[in-house]
Order: C-alpha cells, then sequence, then structure tokens
C-alpha cells in the first residue's frame, strides 16, 4: 500500500483519469468553485485565495435550517463498488434505521464478489476537506470509521475529531475485506493505538483484527475473546464488541461486549448462509444509528446484532455476483410491509402499565366476539393487547386478529399475539408472547425482525437474564398470585417478582391473579422496572369490561404508583 504523500496523490490523481474535475462540476449551486475548476492545478491546496474566498461564502450559509433534526451518523470509510460492504452498506444500514448519513471516502476500491481487485486511497489533504466540509456545516451525532487506509488519514481524522467533538465515535478496526484482501497496511496500527482508541467510545473488531490489534496472539475461543476485549479495552475505547462470527467449531455466533467493568455474551444462532459480505461495516453503522438516536450502548449493540441476524437470515436465497461471499439486503424489513404497516416506532415500555390478554373460554361464557372484548379493553383504557386464544382454529385466529388489530391501531395500542409468530407474520400484529417452552426467543427475533415487540414469561432471574441476552423487549413474571387461568401454574409471589425485576435488565409486566383488590400492592414493590400488570380474569371474566378496565386502569395512573 503507498505510504508516502506523492505515492498517495499519484495513486489517486490515476484513478479515472480525472479524479478531481467531478468533484467540482457538481457544485452547479456554488458558482466560485466553477473558477477552482477553470485552473489547471486541480489540487485546491494551492489555491489558498481561493480557499480563503470559499471558506467565506460557505460560512454565509451556515445558517441553521431548522430545530428540526433528524440523527446523523458520518461514516468515514472505503467506497465498495459492489455495494455490499463500506460506504455503501453504513448508507443502506443508516437508512434503514432511519438516521441521515454523511459520507467521507478515505478511499476507492474496484472489489465485487469475488475479491478486490484494486484501490485508490484518497490523499489525507482531501479526507481532512470531506471532514471540515461535513463537520463545519452539519450537526453530526455520531462518527463511525471503516477502512482508513493510512497512517496520515488516521492521523488527520483524530486531529478534526478534536476539533469537532461529536457525541459518539464507533470504530471498525477494518483491516481486511472479508475476501481476505488488505484493506489497511500494519503502519495504520500505530495510528489506531496512539491516537484513534484512546477517542473511541466503541471499536467493534471481529478476532482477526482482535488478534492483529494485541500483535497476532491467537483466539480460539469465547474465554480468549473475552480475555481480547478486556486487553483491548486497556488501549482506551470505552466499549469494546469482539464479533466472534469467524469463531471455528461454535454453532452459535457469540460476541463479547465488554463496557469496562461488565461482560456480556451476546449470542444468536449462527445463520448458514454466502451472503455476509459487508456484516462488519453495517453492524457498525447500526450501532452508531442507535447512538445517534440516543439509545445507551449496551441497547445499540444489542439492536444492531438483531439487525444484522434478521438480515442474514431474510438474505438466504439473494444471488448477487458470482464469487463465494454476495451482500445481503439490508431493506428486508420492505418485504413485509403492507398498507397497515403502522408500528414505526420501538417498544415503548410504558405501554406495559395495563396489559390486557384475552380468553376464548371467558368470551364464550360471556357470549362476546373477541373483537368485541378487545374494543371494550381498549375504549376503557388498556394500554396494550394480547390475544390469548388457546382453542381457537388458526383460520379464526387470523381473521379475529385482523379484525382486533384495526381496533387496536385505531386506539394507538399495540397487539400482540401468544405462543402464534405465523398468525404475527400472516397479520402483521406488532409482536409476540412467548413462555419458556414455546418457540426459543432467539428464534422468534430472528423470524420477526428487530421491530417486532417480544414478550417473555419468566420466573426466575436467570430466565429474566437469558431473555434479555436473547433479544426480548420485555418479561411477563408470574404467577404472582394463584389463578385459575392457567392450569399448574407455579405462584413465586411478590418475592419472586421482587428478584426477576432485580435481575432483569428489561422491563417487567406482573401476571397471575391481579386484579383490582391487589394491584395496589404488586405495583408497591417499588421496583423502576416493573411497568404495569397483564390481566385476564378480572377484565375478560366480568360483565362490564369497559368499566373494569377503567377502574383498573384509574388505581394504575394514580401519581403514587406511576414509575416512568
Ligand atoms: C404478559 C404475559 N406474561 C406471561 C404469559 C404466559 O405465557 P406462557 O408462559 O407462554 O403461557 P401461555 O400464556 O402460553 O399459557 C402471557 N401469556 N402473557
Ligand atoms: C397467562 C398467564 N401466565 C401466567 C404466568 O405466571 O406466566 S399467569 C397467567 C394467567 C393470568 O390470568 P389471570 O389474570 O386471570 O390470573
Ligand atoms: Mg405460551
Amino acid at each position: 500500500m503507498a505510504s508516502s504523500e506523492s505515492q498517495l496523490l499519484r495513486r489517486h490523481f490515476d484513478y479515472g483519469g480525472a479524479p478531481v474535475a467531478p468533484v467540482f462540476r457538481r457544485s452547479l449551486r456554488f458558482p466560485f468553485w466553477n473558477s477552482v475548476h477553470a485552473n489547471t492545478d486541480p489540487n485546491p491546496k494551492n489555491h489558498p485565495s481561493l480557499r480563503v474566498k470559499i471558506q467565506a461564502q460557505a460560512d454565509t450559509m451556515m445558517k441553521p435550517v431548522s430545530d428540526n433534526k433528524i440523527p446523523h451518523v458520518l461514516t468515514v470509510a472505503g467506497s465498495d463498488s459492489g455495494g455490499g460492504a463500506g460506504i455503501q452498506a453504513d448508507l443502506k444500514a443508516c437508512a434503514a434505521r432511519r438516521v441521515y448519513c454523511s459520507t467521507v471516502i478515505t478511499a476507492v476500491t474496484a472489489q465485487n464478489t469475488v475479491g478486490v481487485q484494486g484501490v485508490n486511497i484518497v490523499p489525507e489533504d482531501f479526507v481532512a476537506e470531506q471532514l471540515q466540509s461535513v463537520l463545519s456545516d452539519m450537526h453530526v451525532d455520531v462518527v463511525k470509521t471503516g477502512m482508513l487506509p493510512s497512517l496520515n488519514i488516521v492521523k488527520v481524522l483524530c486531529q478534526i475529531l478534536r476539533k469537532f467533538p461529536v457525541k459518539a465515535l464507533v470504530v471498525d478496526p477494518v483491516m481486511k475485506s472479508s475476501s481476505g484482501d488488505v484493506l489497511a497496511g500494519s503502519s495504520v496500527l500505530t495510528g489506531f493505538l496512539e491516537e484513534l482508541l484512546p477517542m473511541t467510545d466503541i471499536v467493534t473488531p471481529n478476532i482477526k483484527e482482535a488478534s492483529v490489534l494485541l500483535g497476532n496472539v491467537p483466539l480460539k475461543s469465547v474465554s480468549d475473546m473475552r480475555t481480547a476485549a478486556k486487553l483491548i479495552h486497556d488501549m482506551g475505547p470505552r466499549n469494546v464488541l469482539v464479533k466472534g462470527g469467524d469463531l471455528p467449531n461454535s454453532l452459535d455466533s457469540v460476541d463479547v461486549f465488554f463496557d469496562g467493568d461488565e461482560f456480556y455474551e451476546l449470542c444468536s444462532p449462527r445463520i448458514n448462509t454466502r451472503n455476509s459480505h459487508g456484516t462488519g461495516c453495517t453492524l457498525a453503522s447500526c450501532i452508531a444509528a442507535e447512538l445517534a438516536k440516543g439509545s445507551s450502548m449496551l441497547s445499540a449493540v444489542k439492536t444492531a446484532k438483531h439487525f444484522i441476524d434478521a438480515a442474514l437470515d431474510y438474505s438466504r436465497d439473494l444471488a448477487i455476483g458470482n464469487g463465494v461471499q454476495g451482500p445481503f439486503d439490508h431493506f428486508f424489513e420492505l418485504k413485509n410491509i403492507n398498507h397497515s404497516s403502522w408500528r414505526q416506532n420501538m417498544f415503548n415500555p410504558n405501554d406495559l402499565l395495563l396489559y390486557a390478554v384475552t380468553d376464548s373460554g371467558m368470551n364464550m361464557k360471556w357470549g362476546r366476539s373477541i373483537a368485541e372484548a378487545v374494543k371494550a379493553a381498549v375504549e376503557g383504557g388498556a394500554t396494550i393487547v394480547q390475544l390469548r386464544e388457546k382453542d381457537a382454529e388458526t383460520r379464526d385466529f387470523l381473521d379475529a386478529s385482523k379484525v382486533c388489530l384495526e381496533i387496536c391501531r385505531s386506539y394507538g395500542v399495540p397487539l400482540l399475539i401468544n405462543d402464534r409468530l405465523d398468525v404475527v407474520l400472516a397479520c402483521d400484529a406488532d409482536g409476540v408472547h412467548v413462555g419458556q417452552s414455546d418457540m426459543p426467543v432467539r428464534l422468534a427475533r430472528s423470524l420477526l425482525g428487530p421491530e417486532k415487540i417480544i414478550g417473555v414469561s419468566c420466573k426466575t432471574p436467570e430466565q429474566a437474564h437469558q431473555a434479555w441476552i436473547d433479544g426480548a423487549d420485555y418479561i411477563g413474571c408470574g404467577g404472582v398470585y394463584p389463578t385459575n387461568t392457567k392450569a399448574n401454574n407455579r405462584t413465586i409471589g411478590l418475592e419472586g417478582l421482587k428478584k426477576v425485576c432485580e435481575a432483569s435488565k428489561l422491563p417487567v409486566v406482573a401476571i397471575g391473579g391481579i386484579g383490582l383488590s391487589n394491584a395496589r400492592a404488586v405495583m408497591e414493590i417499588g421496583e423502576p422496572n416493573l411497568k404495569g400488570v397483564a390481566v385476564v380474569s378480572s377484565l375478560f371474566d366480568r360483565e362490564c369490561i369497559l368499566t373494569d378496565t377503567r377502574n383498573l386502569h384509574a388505581l394504575l395512573s394514580e401519581p403514587a404508583l406511576l414509575i416512568q
């Protein structure tokens, strides 16, 4: 790889014959650039007077357009002509996560599914100019880096980031392409170790990159990955994610996350697919996107991992290119869009306040349809609904779900389905609730994608911990009191509920024998992540669902009980 400035410039200008002119030609809205273009020397560095003029004119244009900001990630990376990785993957990942993405290109690669045929490094001055251009004008929340092909590029990046601090810096320490071609030489390591990593909020090496960062120590197990995460953390980044997708002999893909205090092993089933080119860039961009939206680091990492798993799973059959490793589809969610795709936002834990769970036996007893029961519950103030129709025929269940979905959506209330992922997918419900012996949460997540709500029943702290690792959104914890609604259900009491809440990083809803007479006692255990109560008989085995829902909602809304 070229290292001296003259080599870098030569490589740059060799590329495509006339590299600078198109950049300037593009700028029709900036007439002063035409004069730059007319000059015989294309390097703006050599036109100090013009640069002053450009700066002056640009300054007058730097008026904030509006306060209505969209989360913004700036990616500093290389272009992949094949569109699977690099800048192209970053743009797609940010778009899929609904975050604005600006780009600073550090290199242009000729690349396809077979491998990398050529690399042209952008001179560090022009990388600096791109950085300055974006960061002096736009409000960037998070910077994400990918291919940083020269030490000088690492240096100018660090220098400019010190001038324009951002909320977070995500570093994907790209060293080789997935085809094995070298994208950053060993000299870059110095820049990583001395300057970039100490400024970094999260670094996301795969096994090979982690090994290189540590001086080529072999990493062969999850335990080695934990040691590596700790050692890399000692180099300065505040968080480390060592990705274990390439770990040999493992059925699962285990990533190790270390925040300086605790280790987390994030597991998902290994997805057997050729189409995994660009997963590293996409993962880092998703983390950046979630951080830009305001997520905590851990939840950004988890969301990003779910997104990758779902994208790989949905893209198994994609056939692009003839090489060994193909790209995947970042917009897999568009396949599932139908016109009632209402749920655009992530799950809101406060929706768990009054969780109405239906029961076909009770509706039959009172001569009501599922839809009538659900309508009364949401009118009365239920904040989330679960259809738990154990005896319904599939076709009837599906038809009822569609009607209930319309009702719930008209009230802005999420509708979940008990146990049946097929029904969730068929009617585009908002999510599923599963128990410990139903579809595993990990699988449910990879089948449903990152946006659907997944709840899981837990009776123990261990189950609660696993639920979080597996990608659930909330925990249903019970039976708090004895119940006749679910046969042979073990009662765990308020103590059991408290233990689960304490161990859980997820929001919790209490269930089992809860009604107007004891809901206060449940909420008064005072655990901040206990967000509400889930009830069946005290709403649906009653003469007037509307009145009983209203009463329970009023009680739960008392200021003394509300934990936001
Ligand atoms: C909110 C909520 N919590 C717990 C359950 C129970 O689910 P599960 O253990 O799968 O039992 P069944 O409901 O399937 O009998 C739930 N449904 N909802
Ligand atoms: C469906 C369910 N799951 C439970 C658990 O403990 O996980 S208890 C339960 C039944 C709750 O019904 P009711 O409000 O009528 O007691
Ligand atoms: Mg179940």
